[in-house]
């Protein structure tokens, strides 16, 4: 009988890093554990510290660090490996223990937290296999911290125990000083531990901890903290077969398949009673929320073959990156079809086309080819000069368009709330002129804005809704006979909504219109909505109030503060981006970025001033250089492909074409351009503008031409500041905004450079 081998998460993720020799030797170590676990030269013994972890000998260099989990359902023995490590770093002291709250198997390294910590908590840690002429350690007395006021003031033990910390890491804990310290004893800790220490540490009381992150982890049984069996069922654990090969040699372990934060978790599995949102800082997994909230919305649905779940999102790009990743979450392929993925404009043509008769259908076009018609209505009218057409596009799309007014005299009476400039009578009249000419225009051509379709969408989509209210509405009144002579005039699928669920990432985004689309393609009811968005990272203009769209998220809103994808240095950079202004919450109330934070760690964002822009590009480029050749060597001193991992983000199109022609021809460095359709071109260094990075992620990311006169483009918003204050702010706020996403793209490495001033809002 073979042995049941499972791997822990944080085991797994060490294995990618080795080098892939030492891969190689771990999965024939796995078989031969799995053969018999005490033979094979493997050398299983037991350490000092505590008796229930084993070491067992991978190669010369690499050990394991097993447990015993009970026994397996075919009665084999079971084993948890929870550490592969070089030899050196294996010491006596290791721990494993189960969590009195959420019941997982936890691990815990004393020995990441260094030296200064360790004798100040009185620890010694001792190798298990000391290299010739090391010397052991002294014990060293526990040293009182005086000089420093520890980080965790004012917190006993007992409160760290019961808000879920692992036992070894709280004495630790409480005696450390230094945030670095810090970082470095939870960087490997246990999920639960991280998080209610970090959480005390940022100043949230102890029952803020309890509500927010123990009690959402804590396990629904009564936990045994001696049954590794049962344990082993809560834990996240790869169990070893023919999987962990292509894992191993493909790498492309991805955690957030499997794994989810216990406050993601939470959203993921909740029954909410209406419309639901989540918000969160760039990178804290509120994409991944809503795939693993469609993944569970999908899998509890009846049997059909029909498609009554919505993924939805802001463009082509990012509905495409949703549908690759949902593709790796559910694998099952007759699941995977009950959902359909569109981006938010392509829903709204497909309901247009839906409803316009063969031959009739028009082309849309972007807002600047509608401003053209415009323009020339203008001229033709003699108004040129009188008028600004973004301005009167906005009053078209936010005034006439979203409030439906069809009428001169409706006009007249039309709230203008939010357009910071106020009209007189005349003025309206000649607006009304100019827009009515305008619309003449675009139905000659035979053209409509995005803009146009979204709002005709939504009507459609609102009609249906009524109609489908009314039936109901009649069929209560006949006791629920069918209607087979009303239904006869409609198609069946007429009769009922489009879905039954709706995700929409990006929602911060989203105009008034395609809110009241979506509210009408799904019935009012428990998990209609879910919508996962960011007010900071708006680089639109469509500021919605969702309740006065019908779409009621009070009380089922959250938020997630924990960033998985940038270091804390590069966070706090971009916080001072957007710290001047204030953000909604896609309703009436007001979002921040309290308590956003990041485990991780890197260097501080370099930011650098040059004279010209030629001077800037020269900067660029031996910038780049230096990044790509150090990513084209990985840790091990293996060659590693570069393309796509670094990305310079410019203000505009033109720098765009001046970044790729200096780095192809003064730095010898491939490049893609990043275009609505995604990278196009296969060099190594992708260049676009800031607003094509939505929803991106990079390893290093270069923002140039950070400028003042070009972040915001001073000769398009200062002339604002005094004709249309209201629209001024909007624009900074938008160009405040793409920075912010432009630099929170950055996984490790983040550098901002400009000529001559540096933007204003480098300036926090
Ligand atoms: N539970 C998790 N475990 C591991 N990685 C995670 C987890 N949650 C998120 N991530 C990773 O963090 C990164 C950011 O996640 P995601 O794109 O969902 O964040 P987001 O909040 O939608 O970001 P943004 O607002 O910037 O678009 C991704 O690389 C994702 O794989």
């Amino acid at each position: 009988m073979t042995v049941q081998l499972n791997l822990y998460l944080k085991a797994e993720q060490e294995l990618y890093k080795l080098d892939s020799s030492v891969k190689a030797k771990f999965y024939d170590f796995t078989h031969r554990f799995r053969e018999n676990p005490r033979g094979n030269g493997l050398q299983l013994k037991q350490l000092k510290g505590d008796s229930r972890v084993y070491s067992a000998r991978v190669d010369d260099s690499y050990r394991a660090l097993l447990v015993r989990a009970g026994t397996a359902p075919d009665g084999g023995e079971s084993w948890l490996v929870i550490a592969v490590r070089h030899r050196r770093d294996v010491y006596e002291q290791a721990s494993v223990a189960i969590n009195r709250v959420s019941g997982e198997i936890e691990f815990i390294d004393l020995s990441v937290v260094g030296a200064d910590a360790l004798r100040r908590a009185g620890i010694a840690l001792t190798p298990t296999e000391p290299d010739e002429g090391q010397l052991l350690p002294p014990v060293p007395a526990p040293v009182p911290v005086a000089e420093a006021h520890p980080l965790l003031a004012g917190h006993s033990p007992q409160l760290l125990r019961e808000l879920g910390v692992a036992e070894p890491l709280i004495a630790v804990a409480l005696t450390l000083t230094r945030a670095e310290e810090f970082d470095r004893l939870l960087a490997d800790a246990p999920l639960l531990s991280k998080d209610v220490l970090y959480g005390l540490a940022a100043g949230y009381s102890p029952d803020e901890v309890r509500a927010e992150i123990t009690s959402p982890a804590a396990a629904d049984t009564e936990i045994d903290p001696e049954d590794f069996h049962a344990a082993l069922s809560r834990t996240r654990v790869t169990t070893v077969d023919e999987a962990l090969r292509t894992i191993l040699e493909d790498g492309d372990f991805q955690a957030w398949k499997v794994f989810l934060h216990p406050s993601q978790a939470r959203l993921v599995n909740r029954d909410f009673s209406g419309p639901a949102r989540v918000s969160g800082g760039p990178g804290t997994g509120k994409t991944i929320v809503a795939l693993h909230r469609i993944n569970h919305l999908v899998r509890r649905l009846p049997p059909g073959h029909d498609r009554p779940i919505l993924l939805t999102t802001l463009t082509k790009n990012l509905a495409a990156d949703l549908a690759e990743r949902l593709s790796e979450l559910i694998d099952d392929p007759a699941l995977f079809s009950r959902v359909e993925i569109a981006h938010i404009d392509q829903l709204a043509h497909k309901v247009v086309n839906e409803n316009t008769l063969a031959g009739r259908s028009k082309r849309l076009v972007e807002d600047r080819a509608a401003a053209a018609e415009l323009r020339e209505a203008l001229a033709e009218l003699g108004l040129g000069s009188q008028w600004e057409p973004e301005f009167l596009i906005e009053e078209w799309e936010q005034v006439l368009l979203a409030h439906s007014v069809g009428t001169r005299a409706a006009y007249f009476q039309a709230h203008r709330k939010g357009r910071g400039r106020s009209l007189t009578r005349p003025e309206r009249a000649e607006v009304w002129k100019i827009l009515d000419e305008f619309t003449t225009r675009l139905d000659r051509r035979g053209i409509e804005t995005w803009g146009q379709a979204a709002e005709r969408a939504a009507r459609f989509e609102q009609e249906r809704a009524d109609r489908i209210e009314t039936r109901l509405a009649y069929q209560a009144q006949i006791d629920g006979r069918e209607l087979i002579h009303r239904d006869a005039e409609a198609s069946p699928a007429q009769l009922k909504h489009r879905y039954r669920h709706i995700v929409v990432d990006e929602a911060q985004d989203l105009r008034a219109a395609h809110w009241k689309m979506l509210r009408a393609m799904v019935a009012p009811g428990p998990n209609d909505l879910f919508l996962a968005g960011d007010a900071h990272q708006r680089i639109s203009d469509n500021q919605v109030s969702l309740s006065t769209l019908g779409v009621n998220i009070r009380g089922r809103s959250s938020r997630l503060s924990l960033s998985y994808r940038t270091t804390r240095q590069i966070l706090a950079h971009a916080r001072t981006v957007v710290a001047d202004e204030t953000y909604d919450d896609l309703d009436e109330g007001r979002d921040t970025l309290s308590g956003y934070r990041s485990v991780l760690s890197g260097p501080v964002p370099e930011l650098h001033g040059h004279p010209t822009w030629e001077k800037e590009l020269d900067g660029v480029a031996a910038l780049l250089r230096g990044w790509r050749d150090e990513l084209a060597v990985d840790e091990n001193g293996n060659r590693r492909d570069t393309r796509g991992l670094i990305a310079v983000a410019v203000p505009d199109r033109d720098m765009v074409s001046q970044v790729m022609y200096h780095l192809a021809t003064h730095a010898d460095l491939t490049y893609a351009e990043l275009t609505a359709d995604g990278p196009r071109g296969g060099g190594d260094i992708h260049v676009g503008t800031m607003h094509r990075f939505k929803g991106l992620e990079y390893q290093r990311v270069l923002i140039a031409g950070a400028t003042r006169e070009l972040l915001p483009r001073a000769e398009h918003v200062d002339r604002l500041r005094d004709q249309d204050p209201a629209r001024y702010r909007r624009e900074l706020r938008k160009a405040r905004s793409m920075l912010f996403v432009a630099s929170t793209r950055a996984r490790d490495a983040l550098a901002v450079t400009w000529h001559g001033e540096p933007s204003r809002f480098l300036a926090g």
